[in-house]
């Protein structure tokens, strides 16, 4: 089991031109990944991330922080023993990066062959890596001749064969379709139970956070925003960035021209409920409504799913004699997370 810790990691570039500022692509980010976690580092083009993920692998020297991947302190290692400390660590990519003039057999068997593996050995711990991922029958297929979700397969075979205690992927699932994508995530999670190895992945996608994360970072201009569960982060995201991740995923409220559009149509008071892990009992809520003589419509929203808990808002018209519904509005404020759409 290994832990990753990046403590106050920072990374300049030179400004491009003679008297061009730095860059700073990375800055003072502190980043704890416990052993056995998977931890999701998330943020828009630009943010930092792959440049962070170059300097856990020791592909890139950090300006500034200390990076430790289990005992390997990796900001401190000399280039002769950093090859062997990038043995400890997979790396899978959005493109795959398979070499296409080789089988996949050969492909798996590559990093077996850099560490200097017997070949009755390799033979053996490529069968098994096949057998992992699903892909026994295409040992002798070319890459070119698979598809996106097996080509990454065969990516997380290569990643494997040296017995990581971490994963890094880069973007790992971007590249393919939806369905595609939710089997690689699946085999992400069973690396990530059944072999015990830590995982930090970065992307811009919050369904990939959504789904198999158990703590996010958001980055945005080189830092780290926000951080924490995936459920505490998303389901009361603090920072601007954070929410606009969520907004593409989750169930929010509706926005000011959404939200007038509405009232065109639903005449009655409008409020927005939050539901929190079970937190509010929806048969509750109902009932409150009726026995006040309430009437109620949903007309926006609804519950999900965000790091195996449920997460909800819903936007309900409310529809009665006015102060009738002023009084279920207070008996459900008592209760509940409410607030009246103004
Ligand atoms: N080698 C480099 N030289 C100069 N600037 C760089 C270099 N690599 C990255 N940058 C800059 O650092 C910033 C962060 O880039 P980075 O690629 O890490 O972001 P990202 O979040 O991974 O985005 P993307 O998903 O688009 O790669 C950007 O402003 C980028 O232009």
């Amino acid at each position: 089991m290994t832990r990753v810790q990046m403590l106050g990691v920072s990374k300049r570039y030179p400004g491009r031109g003679s008297d061009a500022a730095p860059v700073v692509a990375v800055d003072d980010v502190t980043i704890d990944v416990a052993s056995g976690e998977i931890h999701a580092i998330i943020g828009y083009s630009g943010a930092g991330k792959s440049t962070l993920l170059r300097l856990v692998n020791g592909l890139e020297r950090a300006s500034a922080g200390r990076i430790l991947v289990g005992e390997d302190e990796i900001t401190a290692l000399p280039e002769s023993r950093l090859r062997a400390a990038r043995g400890r660590i997979g790396m899978i990519f959005q493109q795959f990066n398979l070499f296409h003039s080789k089988k996949v057999a050969k492909n798996v068997e590559y990093p077996l062959v850099v560490a200097g593996v017997p070949a009755a050995e390799r033979r053996r711990r490529v069968a098994e890596l096949l057998a992992f991922v699903g892909l026994s029958d295409k040992a002798g297929a070319y890459t070119d001749q698979l598809s996106g979700g097996q080509k990454q397969r065969v990516g997380i075979a290569r990643a494997l064969a040296t017995n990581p205690g971490v994963l890094l992927a880069d973007e790992a699932t971007s590249a393919l379709d939806p369905q595609t994508s939710r089997e690689v995530l699946a085999l992400l999670k069973r690396v990530n139970t059944e072999l015990g190895i830590t995982i930090v992945l970065i992307t811009h996608e919050m369904e990939v956070v959504r789904e198999i994360a158990d703590r996010v970072t958001v980055m945005d201009g080189g830092r780290a925003v926000e951080q924490g569960g995936v459920f505490d982060v998303f389901s009361d995201p603090q920072n601007e960035t954070t929410r606009r991740f969520v907004a593409t995923a989750l169930p929010t409220q509706p926005e000011a021209a959404h939200l007038a559009e509405l009232r065109e149509r639903h005449r009655g008071r409008l409020v927005a409920l939050t539901f929190r892990d079970g937190d509010v009992d929806q048969p509750v809520v109902f009932r409150t409504l009726a026995e006040r003589g309430v009437g109620v419509s949903i007309i926006h929203g609804g519950i999900t799913d965000v790091g195996g808990r449920s997460f909800g808002k819903l936007t309900l018209e409310l529809i009665g004699d006015e102060l009738q519904v002023e009084h279920a509005i207070a008996a459900l404020g008592q209760e509940t997370d409410l607030e009246v759409l103004a």
